[in-house]
């Protein structure tokens, strides 16, 4: 291995009480909500094709135009109670709402920048207001974080020159003072999402960001922070140079899940996905697909069959309101999951063969149970199920309403789980219940 100094100081998982609680939460809200809400991904009449919180890299709009949009920043309908309750009925367990993205405007009142929502018409501040609600009705906040910053003068893509790293150096400290400012006034956070990290100026601040990973650690222990804050001593993101993950869980799927249980590598990891096909901010025409909340559900139990959490973003409107699409989704997966969650929290990969049907989990808890959460239904309505050596199944059944399964045992170790030709509309689970077999062969072909 590459000695390194600031590479990962961990391997494996984070086994401490705050990262299990993490591990078990399954779905999430993503939040991005800003100055470019305003705009919606639109100006002068033209309709800018990226993704909307980006707009103000539009050559089609000047700076100084998006730069004084938060005169008008002014969300006369914005409830974070309402917001919070939305996301209750929903079932997430956990919410990461963007404090400052790449624009550098701040939503919450900073005293390390103007360029905040004190001088806004709105004045107040959004963040403590959002901190606030959602941990009184028992869901854990992250603040997203931006460290790439456009609105401050001393941000560098790259350190080219003498004057860059001076001004960088400057930058490095606004940023750690606004996070330990954060630290301070939202005490009830459980971790930070950075964003903004890829450029070459942070590539070559290896050192800076262990160091400041660490001082957040110390400030508030339990801290949690994905592996898209650090770069290493050669400036590898993600995987060190040892092609070791440098955080507490995998920060990198966005808007994509992994294919397989081996993509994972076997860590910690979080799916961030948007409804329409790209755009997390607020845009007034969604171009593309928008997903299903059926579509959404499988995602969720994908992640989840394979250890990760999935976080499904809104984009609020500028007056604090989302769009009827999202508030529709979010009750569609809120009614699955009231029926359906026990096999998404506190679950896990389950390292049976994968099949059509759709995806197994297991409780954390409870080795001797597991799901089946299924979206295919085959035409002969039996589900195949190949569990590891010396497992067998005892019994099968749904887990809306009991109903009794029959098992059929095929030769090997194989066996099909009889359907019911109900013709199930919704996504449904089967609970199954195993046990270990003795060592001696199985039966074969014997009904249950
Ligand atoms: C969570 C997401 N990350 C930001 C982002 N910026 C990118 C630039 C290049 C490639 C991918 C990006 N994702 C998006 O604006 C959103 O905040």
């Amino acid at each position: 291995t590459i000695p390194l100094l600031h590479g990962a100081h961990r391997i494996g998982k984070r086994m401490d009480v705050d990262m299990n609680r993490w591990r078990g939460y399954g779905l999430g809200q993503f939040i991005h909500w800003g100055l470019y809400s305003i705009l919606g991904g639109d100006y002068n009449g033209k309709h800018y094709n990226g993704a909307a919180e980006w707009i103000r890299s539009w050559n089609q709009l000047p700076n100084a135009v998006y730069d004084s949009l938060y005169k008008q920043f002014n969300p006369k309908d914005f409830n974070a109670d309402k917001w919070a309750a939305m996301a209750k009925q929903m079932g997430v367990k956990y919410v990461t709402i963007t404090t400052k993205h790449h624009d550098g405007f701040c939503l919450w009142p900073s005293k390390y920048t103007s360029y905040n929502i004190s001088n806004t018409p709105y004045k107040k501040d959004i963040i403590k207001q959002i901190v606030d609600a959602y941990t009184k009705v028992g869901i854990d906040v992250y603040l997203y974080f931006s460290v790439m910053d456009w609105h401050n003068p001393d941000w560098r893509y790259d350190l080219k020159s003498a004057s860059d790293t001076i001004a960088f150096n400057k930058f490095k400290k606004f940023t750690q003072s606004q996070l330990e400012e954060q630290l301070r006034m939202y005490p009830q956070i459980k971790g930070f999402w950075f964003d903004g990290t890829w450029d070459n100026s942070w590539k070559k601040s290896g050192a800076f960001s262990d160091s400041l990973d660490q001082d957040l650690k110390r400030i508030h222990p339990g801290l949690i922070i994905g592996s898209r804050l650090r770069a290493d001593d050669y400036g590898k993101r993600h995987f060190d140079s040892n092609g070791r993950l440098m955080g507490d869980y995998e920060q990198g799927w966005e808007r994509t899940i992994p294919e397989t249980f081996a993509d994972t590598h076997g860590n910690d990891w979080e799916c961030d996905m948007t409804i329409p096909e790209n755009g997390w901010g607020y845009a007034k025409q969604w171009m593309g697909h928008w997903k299903t909340s059926d579509e959404l559900i499988e995602m969720l139990a994908k992640c989840v069959s394979l250890d990760g959490n999935f976080v499904l973003n809104f984009g609020p409107k500028p007056n604090g309101t989302f769009r009827q699409k999202e508030v529709a989704d979010a009750k569609a997966i809120g009614d699955w999951m009231k029926i359906n969650n026990t096999a998404i929290y506190n679950c896990a990969h389950v390292n049976w063969e994968k099949q059509d049907w759709g995806y197994f989990t297991t409780p954390t808890s409870q080795d001797d149970k597991v799901y089946m959460i299924v979206f295919n239904v085959p035409v002969s309505g039996a589900l195949r199920v190949l569990p590891t050596k010396n497992i067998l199944l005892k019994k099968a059944y749904l887990l809306d309403g009991d109903k009794q399964l029959s098992i059929e045992k095929l030769d090997g170790s194989a066996y099909f789980v009889h359907l019911p030709n109900e013709g199930q509309k919704q996504p449904f689970v089967v609970v199954l219940e195993t046990e270990k077999g003795k060592n001696g062969k199985q039966d074969i072909n014997k009904h249950i």
